[in-house]
């Protein structure tokens, strides 16, 4: 698990860190990381031409004194001071002495048109808002200059516990990011702005809060092995029933596409089988001779331990209050979003699973669009809390927030742009939904749900456009890569 903590936690961490160890130390071992990932970007050190942006804080202190070791390694160093008077007075002496020039912010670009490398000391944890006006003009200068940049800790102008951009901000090539993950770093348009993160080990360990090892993460990320530990696989006494029987409740008279795709998810997705109530049973047939079909009411149609219902459905809102009603986790998607009705989620009783894309969501919340791109992790925290439902929210970073919107809310790592293409939202319902009806709980079929996903239409993709039916045919390939297989 990759776990991401908020400032208030890494802080806490830090603290107490601090007072067992040397004053000084934990910035030596931030910046000796920072200049080992400098000298790899630039290759070769001695001879190269590097700038750092340096801020007041102690974001600025590492940055100087990454900067003191390449120039004791031939580098010539420039450091551009926000506000001289207010720079950290240690890393500047150390930086001075080891032959660094220091210029005014009106030098910036004269000595960004010959650098090699940025390293964006501007602000870290510490940064508030959008950036100050002198810091956004030296952001802008860097952009142009085209240097590639090394940032410390976080992109100056992205904010650490939610990714949110407000205004300008550095865009990095690559983060090196000290004692823990922040929750921007894995976030959208945080992450985008942070290029490849590098993680450097000051001794925070698992950064506990407090000191007693139970800190709570803010966002956490499934790697493989997560992933592969919660995969359903059948035994010798399974049967379809213990695997899991998904009901799909989707796909109408004018979109039957959309059924057919949320079956190839569900069958991909491990189901035992897949029972179809709905409209466009002749094509699910067609495509997928295994479905179980029936027109009725869905529960009429036999016995399921999940329902997904949304995706093409139109206006077939009694099915969907049907389903609402029933006693078993229900993924509702789609169509199924706008129908649903709020108080009628929230007294369920048994798990519910939403999964809106950023448009849904927004009208599900009655804001803008960009609003909840912009702000994705208080989008999907906020929905949660409100239908006291688990919701996966789509997007460039999908994320995963728990009933009621509190505790660690899941990233997905595996995300691809080329997954922005009609109807894979209707593959990923049917695979969560499979998911559900497997046992696994809200939260883990969404996460493992986005995360085979994703991880298939990387597969199908492969450097070129593919269609949602190639992202489903792909999702065996993804388990076996999960697998190890
Ligand atoms: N603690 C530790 O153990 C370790 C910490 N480490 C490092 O310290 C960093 C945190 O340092 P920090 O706390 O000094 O804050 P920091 O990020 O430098 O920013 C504060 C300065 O920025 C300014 N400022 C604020 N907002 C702004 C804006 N929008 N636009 C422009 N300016 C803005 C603000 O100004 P003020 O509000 O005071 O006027 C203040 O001067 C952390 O990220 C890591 O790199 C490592 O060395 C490892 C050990
Ligand atoms: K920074």
């Amino acid at each position: 698990m990759r776990t991401a903590f908020s400032v208030e936690t890494v802080r806490a961490a830090e603290l107490e860190l601090m007072a067992r160890v040397p004053e000084g130390a934990l910035m030596q071992r931030a910046a000796a990381g920072l200049a080992v990932v400098c000298a790899e970007v630039l290759g070769k050190v001695y001879g190269s031409r590097v700038v750092l942006l340096v801020g007041s804080g102690d974001n600025g202190g590492d940055a100087l004194y990454a900067g003191v070791r390449l120039a004791r390694r031939g580098a010539g160093v420039f450091a551009v001071l926000l506000s001289p008077e207010r720079v950290h007075a240690g890393g500047l002496a150390a930086f001075r002495g080891a032959g660094g020039r220091v210029v005014g912010i009106e030098g910036a670009e004269d000595v960004l048109r010959r650098a090699d490398l940025v390293v964006d000391g501007i602000v870290g944890i510490g940064g508030k808002g959008g950036l100050r006006e002198s810091a956004a003009q030296l952001v802008g200068a860097v952009r142009e200059s085209g240097v590639p940049v090394v940032a410390v800790d976080l992109p100056s102008g992205v904010d650490a516990d939610s990714g949110e951009v407000a205004g300008e901000a550095v865009r990095a090539d690559v983060t090196v990011t000290f004692g823990a993950y922040k929750p921007g770093l894995l976030i959208d348009p945080g992450r985008e702005y942070a290029g490849v993160v590098r993680f450097v080990d000051i001794g925070l360990g698992g950064v506990p809060g407090g000191g007693d090892g139970s800190g709570e993460g803010a966002v956490e990320a499934l790697q493989y092995a997560d992933v592969a530990s919660l995969l359903p696989l059948p035994t010798g006494e399974s049967d379809k029933y213990r695997r899991g029987v998904v009901g799909i409740v989707a796909g109408s008279g004018r979109y039957p596409g959309a059924a057919v795709l949320c079956v190839a998810g569900a069958l991909r997705g491990g189901a035992g089988a897949v029972r179809y109530v709905g409209h466009a049973a002749d094509a699910v047939i067609a495509r997928f001779p295994e479905t179980l079909v029936s027109a009725g009411p869905p529960s009429k149609a036999g016995r399921v331990q999940a329902w997904v219902v949304g995706p093409g459905l139109g206006d077939d809102s009694e099915r969907l209050e049907d389903v609402v009603g029933a006693d078993v986790p229900v993924l509702i998607d789609a169509d199924g979003l706008r129908l649903a009705d709020e108080a009628a989620v929230r007294g369920r009783s048994a798990p519910t699973l939403l999964t809106p894309h950023a448009g849904e969501a927004a009208a599900l919340l009655g804001v803008a669009r960009e609003e909840v791109e912009r702000g994705r992790l208080a989008a999907v925290r906020e929905l949660a809390g409100r239908y006291r439902a688990t919701v996966l929210l789509k997007g460039s970073t999908t994320l995963v927030a728990a009933a009621g919107g509190g505790g660690a809310v899941r990233v997905n790592p595996t995300g691809t742009p080329w997954l922005a293409t009609a109807g894979s939202g209707d593959v990923l319902s049917g695979l969560a939904g499979a998911l559900l009806a497997a046992g696994l709980g809200a939260g883990d079929a969404g996460a493992v749900g986005a995360y085979l996903h994703g991880l298939a239409a990387r597969h199908a993709a492969d450097g070129a456009p593919v269609g949602a039916h190639d992202v489903a045919a792909a999702i065996p390939a993804a388990w076996r890569d999960v697998r190890g297989d």
